[in-house]
């Protein structure tokens, strides 16, 4: 009896499936007929190419890459129901992710919506843009110069906590790190000392798990399928930590609302008219709670979108940085001579001193360039793009760039993986601007670039400066990176750290 209601079942969800999927046919029939102009990976019924990509997050990055590369410049991937263009011209991307059709984001941040809420990141339309209008100003040249301070402070600290980890191999960089960028980011773009209550451990606990839970659901389609998530007991631990993510963010916005200065803030009616620059705005949380058209939630949400997209980008980055450190020691060594040449055996880093440091943001660069924090980014096409070449996007498909792809690319990079911060000497490469993809470019380009390569360089120089940094790998080709939301290294770091002989 239960064998022919289960099968009864079966049979009806069977039925459903292939009139859905006829129905689907037909209603974007145009859409599928365009599409076969261009070509992909092989797609079943209902699942599309999603088959070809299975597996750990490792493998599916491998996957992804090789998978890319045996088409030309753009690859057709049916993901479902849901067609995603992947561009591989610079050209192409280009005129894609400046296009302001489109501007908006697609369905691969849907289980981001969940963890950052409607900000800077996943809104779209007219009111990202007003957002936009509104934080922009906090990310000013003098705004970010006046943070200089607070990054050498807090770099001291971070330095501190390596020099204790002497005589410890593989040190958990990712920990420390994480933990240190979390408590400079509350204190800069936030204006806030979270440092009580253990906050920047329990952001990076948090988020870590975020990121496990959003990729599990994002790479393996049978976690789309809601019942199943359910099941699984992921969707409740998901909810658990989300939860506890929106109260870490409301004890920032409450210690916020008792900072005096922000009071006097708000009650100066001027300074709340005042389109322009203030001085006494000096961080973007101080923009956010004087606007008097900005509700509650909008107010929460961008405050959570700022503490995930400012923190684990960053720590990813500077971990890599030290690793590659570690790895090329002659790179070290130059590193460690800039600093003292242009800052010298100890004394603060200025902001007049970042413009000299050179060499070490050209190692920064690279290090972008083969660990780019963000992988691939992607668009909702809202109109037809003609890409030229008689290629054009529809309407109601997606467009993916695939940062990582790009940057290790023999067709863009001279030896692709040899890590050579020379390459962004100025005036020694002709290559397409859009072929350097780190913090995306065109409107929708990452707002905090400047602020992190700026806090980037501080730590790296104060660290480098006492400390000596090792790596276990001897290339970058060793390191295997695992695809998240964010991409980060398999097993790495494997670094450890030495007090420096003068
Ligand atoms: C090394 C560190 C970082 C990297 C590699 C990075 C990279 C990126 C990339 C590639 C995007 C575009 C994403 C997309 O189109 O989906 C982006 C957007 C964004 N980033 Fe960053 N980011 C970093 C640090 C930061 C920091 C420190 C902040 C804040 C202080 C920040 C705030 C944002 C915001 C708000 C957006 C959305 C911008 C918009 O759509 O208007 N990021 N970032």
């Amino acid at each position: 009896m239960v064998f022919f209601t289960v099968m009864g079942y079966l049979f009806v969800a069977s039925v459903s499936l292939l009139c859905l999927f006829c129905v689907d046919k037909w209603v974007r029939r145009w859409l599928y007929s365009s599409s076969e102009l261009i070509l992909g990976p092989s797609a079943l019924p209902v699942i599309g190419c999603a088959y070809h990509f299975f597996g750990d997050p490792s493998n599916v990055l491998r996957a992804i890459i090789r998978t890319i590369d045996s088409y030309q410049d753009i690859v057709k991937l049916w993901l479902g129901y849901r067609l995603l263009y992947v561009l591989k011209k610079p050209e192409y991307i280009e005129k894609v992710i400046t296009n302001p059709n489109a501007l908006n984001k697609d369905f691969f941040y849907e289980p981001l919506v969940s963890v950052l809420g409607d900000g800077l990141v996943t809104l779209g339309g007219a009111k990202w843009r007003r957002h936009r209008k509104l934080i922009n100003p906090s990310f000013n040249q003098k705004i970010l110069d006046n943070f200089v301070e607070l990054f050498n402070e807090r770099a001291n600290h971070l330095v501190k906590i390596l020099e204790e980890t002497v005589g410890e191999r593989n040190v958990p960089l990712y920990d420390i790190i994480g933990a240190c960028v979390v408590d400079l980011s509350c204190q800069t773009a936030m204006g806030v000392n979270m440092s009580i209550g253990n906050v920047e451990k329990r952001v990076g606990e948090v988020l870590e798990k975020l990121n496990e839970l959003s990729t599990e659901r994002s790479l393996k389609l049978w976690n789309h399928i809601e019942v199943i998530w359910l099941l699984s007991g992921k969707k409740a631990q998901f909810n658990y930590y989300i939860k506890r993510l929106r109260s870490i963010v409301n004890e920032v916005i409450q210690k916020k609302m008792q900072d005096e200065d922000l009071k006097e803030l708000r009650r100066d009616e001027s300074v709340i008219a005042n389109d322009g620059y203030d001085s006494k705005r000096r961080a973007f949380l101080d923009i956010l709670l004087t606007q008097t058209d900005l509700n509650e939630k909008e107010i929460r949400d961008e405050v959570n979108t700022f503490l995930v997209a400012a923190t684990r980008t960053t720590t990813n980055t500077l971990t890599a940085i030290f690793t590659v450190l570690g790895i090329y020691q002659d790179v070290q060594r130059k590193v460690y001579q800039e600093i003292v040449d242009v800052v010298g055996v100890e004394g603060e880093i200025r902001p007049e001193h970042l413009q000299r440091l050179e060499y070490t943001e050209r190692v920064i660069k690279e290090t972008l360039r083969v660990f780019p924090a963000v992988g691939m980014f992607s668009r909702y096409v809202a109109e037809d793009i003609d890409l030229g070449n008689n290629v054009k996007i529809e309407k109601g498909a997606s467009a993916a760039v695939p940062v990582v792809y790009m940057h290790r690319c023999d067709k863009f990079w001279t030896d692709a993986m040899k890590f050579n911060p020379d390459r962004f000497l100025p005036g020694t490469s002709s290559r397409h601007p859009y072929t350097y993809l780190p913090f995306s470019q065109g409107p929708r380009n990452c707002i905090g670039g400047r602020y992190v390569t700026m806090l980037m360089k501080v730590v790296v120089a104060l660290a480098i400066r006492p400390l000596k940094v090792f790596s276990e790998y001897k290339s970058i080709e060793e390191i295997s990176l695992k695809l998240g939301i964010l991409v980060r290294m398999t097993d790495g770091p494997k670094v450890w750290f030495q007090r420096r002989v003068s």
